[in-house]
């Protein structure tokens, strides 16, 4: 589904990402580790269309997408949540949902200001798509909140909503347990699943809890200042002596 071929970038003389390469399967559940500084946020950067790389190739459901600029990869069915959440705090949590819905409808948010037609049903669907949604993220009850005043863990479940309201084929997750407590940690794992099977999209998440990151990632990809150190299942990354070494030269 995601096919990433050796992308890369530099910053001046830092090479913050060098030939990473992916092969993230329809319906999978994969994820991306590695120590402070690593390169994992750049990779989703580049995967993004926030950056263009350097080197290499993405693509996405067998469609070329690199260098395309983020709007049009977001609109290629490639979809992300931030480390630091990026919601619109002033909006309503509903409203947030129904600007990720609205970017797949024809006419937009100005069809929904002229109220025409054709312009009308498909207002009616994104606010129906976005119920169901924030119904399945529990967050129904809050629909007409402020999103900035909505308790941490439910923001970040409002990022992914607001992702999801995109209908994408793949979707990035940068760090989504950052910040939580373990019992929101426990919840958001079973919530990553569910939203893997009930939305059949393919995932990559960037996480720092490896109990989280092991117990549900298939596979794994550990980076180590930008270069890919190791690949494969969780039991022979937690094996792995290169791996091991890279997080114990870890500060703190
Ligand atoms: N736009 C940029 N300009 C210059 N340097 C950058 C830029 N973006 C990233 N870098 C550098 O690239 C390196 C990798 O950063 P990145 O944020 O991708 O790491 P990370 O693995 O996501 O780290 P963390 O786990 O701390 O979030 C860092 O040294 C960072 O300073």
């Amino acid at each position: 589904m995601l096919d990433v071929r050796g992308i890369g970038i530099s910053f001046g003389g830092l090479t913050a990402a060098k030939d990473f390469s992916l092969a993230l399967p329809e319906n999978g559940l994969y994820g991306l580790i590695g120590p402070n500084g690593a390169g994992k946020t750049t990779c989703f950067n580049l995967l993004t269309g926030i950056y263009r790389p350097d080197t290499g190739a993405i693509f996405l459901n067998g469609a070329d997408i690199t260098g395309m600029k983020a709007h049009q990869v977001a609109r290629a069915g490639l979809a992300r949540t931030f480390q630091n959440i990026r919601l619109f705090g002033e909006l309503s949590v509903l409203d947030n949902v129904r600007l990720g819905a609205q970017m797949r409808h024809r006419h937009g948010l100005f069809g929904a200001i002229l109220r025409l037609g054709r312009q009308v049903a498909d207002e009616r669907t994104v606010v129906r798509e976005s119920v169901e949604l924030l119904e399945i993220f529990g967050l129904l009850d809050r629909a007409h909140e402020q999103a900035k005043n909505l308790p941490y863990g439910d923001q970040r479940r409002l990022e992914i909503a607001r992702a999801l309201a995109t209908q994408p084929k793949v979707l990035l997750l940068d760090e989504p347990a950052a910040g939580m407590n373990p019992q929101e940690k426990l919840e958001l794992m079973e919530l990553i699943r569910f939203i893997r099977d009930r939305f059949r999209v393919a995932i990559l998440l960037i996480e720092h809890d490896m109990k989280l990151v092991m117990s549900i990632c298939q596979r794994i990809t550990v980076l180590d200042h930008g270069e890919t150190i190791a690949v494969g299942i969780p039991a022979e990354i937690q094996a792995n002596p290169k791996v091991i070494e890279a997080y114990l030269g870890e500060p703190g």
